[in-house]
């Protein structure tokens, strides 16, 4: 009994990464005799990510279309081509029970050769604004988890649950020692300490404010823990000192959370979602970058119900120094904003999504 199978696919970045293994503990947690394989886009960060979670993944040779005419884009017919059979062969072997798919380009090939094969698909979507890969997948999937209101106009009405994004357990019920926490960076747990997360790749423009203004920090008698990212290291590592710990992947975001008095974030819908349960005061720098500005609808959805701040790129050299002082010296805002983040916390989503697989094997 028991002996269930599970398919996960999701990657490109953390954002699309962490749900699905999110889902496939709370699975494993069900089904302790459940077989697990993930798959992933062969040089990106699920290659490394999803063994370090201690599951097996298998890589599909395979990238998003630029907008640009490019090599890449030359050798997309192929490559989609190569992934389909690769896919068709993985499900063929692997007979899963179910195939969940959390966005990013690996799973539209997966996905689309396990529904052809008459696994039933479960699709989780974390932004306000759908990704195309699960766009392209709808009329495949059997149910589409989403985490926003208003997702009937990119799926079909009646697949849609919401159920919010899920978020790994070390993160829903944080019970670290803050003094540890701080400790744990080689930080002074006697000053307070500001988080920078430019999320999962790191934040270029981030990076430039945190540099630009690291003597400001210094008057303010704050130290930093701040993660730049893997691309940006080379470029920041030199600021690492006593009071600014430069870092660029955090590895145990349950210590960088709980060592935060003020945390400075992206606004990607897996770190929303997060940073609800931490319930710590934010100030939002979305990314203008990425589809249909959505990090910037992520972050007003908060902002609009005063359970965090929000400065846009361009606001920063203007606004920056003065919202940050007003925060840093307001008890009371700092209270509001954490009491009213915590309130838009969803830390069922994970035991909501796995209830929806169960459904589909059960
Ligand atoms: C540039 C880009 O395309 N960003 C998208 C990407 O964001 P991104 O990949 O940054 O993902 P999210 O903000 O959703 O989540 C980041 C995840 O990475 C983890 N983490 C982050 C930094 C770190 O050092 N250690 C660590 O473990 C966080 O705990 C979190 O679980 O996917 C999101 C979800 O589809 C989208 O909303 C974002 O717009």
């Amino acid at each position: 009994m028991g002996n269930y199978r599970f398919i996960l696919s999701g990657g490109g970045t953390g954002g699309h990464i962490y749900p699905a293994i999110a889902i496939a503990n709370e699975l494993k947690k069900r089904y302790p005799k459940a077989e697990f394989l993930f798959v992933g886009a062969k040089d990106k960060m699920e290659m490394e990510k999803v063994p370090q979670a201690g599951y097996k993944i298998e890589g599909l040779w395979i990238s998003g279309l630029q907008r640009k005419l490019t090599l890449k884009n030359l050798m997309f017919p192929l490559k989609l081509i190569s992934s389909l059979l690769r896919a068709r062969q993985i499900t063929k072997r692997f007979k899963p029970n179910v195939a969940i798919g959390t966005g990013g380009f690996a799973s539209g090939p997966l996905l689309k050769m396990a529904a052809s094969g008459k696994i039933p698909c479960l699709l989780q979507e974390q932004n306000s604004y759908a990704g195309i890969t699960n766009k392209l997948l709808a009329s495949k999937a059997k149910r589409i988890c989403v985490a926003y209101d208003g997702m009937e106009q990119f799926f079909p009405k009646e697949k849609i649950i919401k159920t919010g994004n899920p978020v790994r357990s070390d993160l829903v019920d944080l019970k670290i020692d803050k003094k540890e926490a701080i400790e744990f960076f080689g930080l002074d747990s006697s000053k307070k300490t500001i988080l920078i997360l430019g999320g999962s790749l790191g934040a270029r423009r981030v990076n430039q404010l945190i540099e630009k203004e690291l003597d400001f920090f210094q008057h303010q008698g704050v130290q930093l823990i701040w993660q730049c990212g893997k691309l940006y290291n080379e470029d920041y590592k030199q600021y690492d000192s006593s009071s600014v710990k430069v870092l660029a992947f955090l590895n145990r975001m349950d210590y960088a959370y709980t060592a935060a008095d003020i945390i400075l974030s992206r606004a990607g819908a897996g770190s929303v979602s997060e940073l609800c349960l931490v319930g710590k005061p934010v100030i939002f720098i979305p990314s203008p970058n990425v589809a249909e500005d959505h990090q910037t609808k992520n972050a007003r959805a908060l902002v609009s119900k005063n359970a965090a701040l929000m400065l846009k790129e361009s606001e920063l050299d203007s606004e920056f120094e003065k919202s940050f002082i007003n925060l840093m010296d307001s008890a009371d805002t700092q209270n509001k904003l954490s009491t009213n983040i915590k309130e838009l916390a969803m830390p069922k989503a994970t035991e909501h999504i796995v209830d929806e697989i169960e459904k589909l094997f059960k």
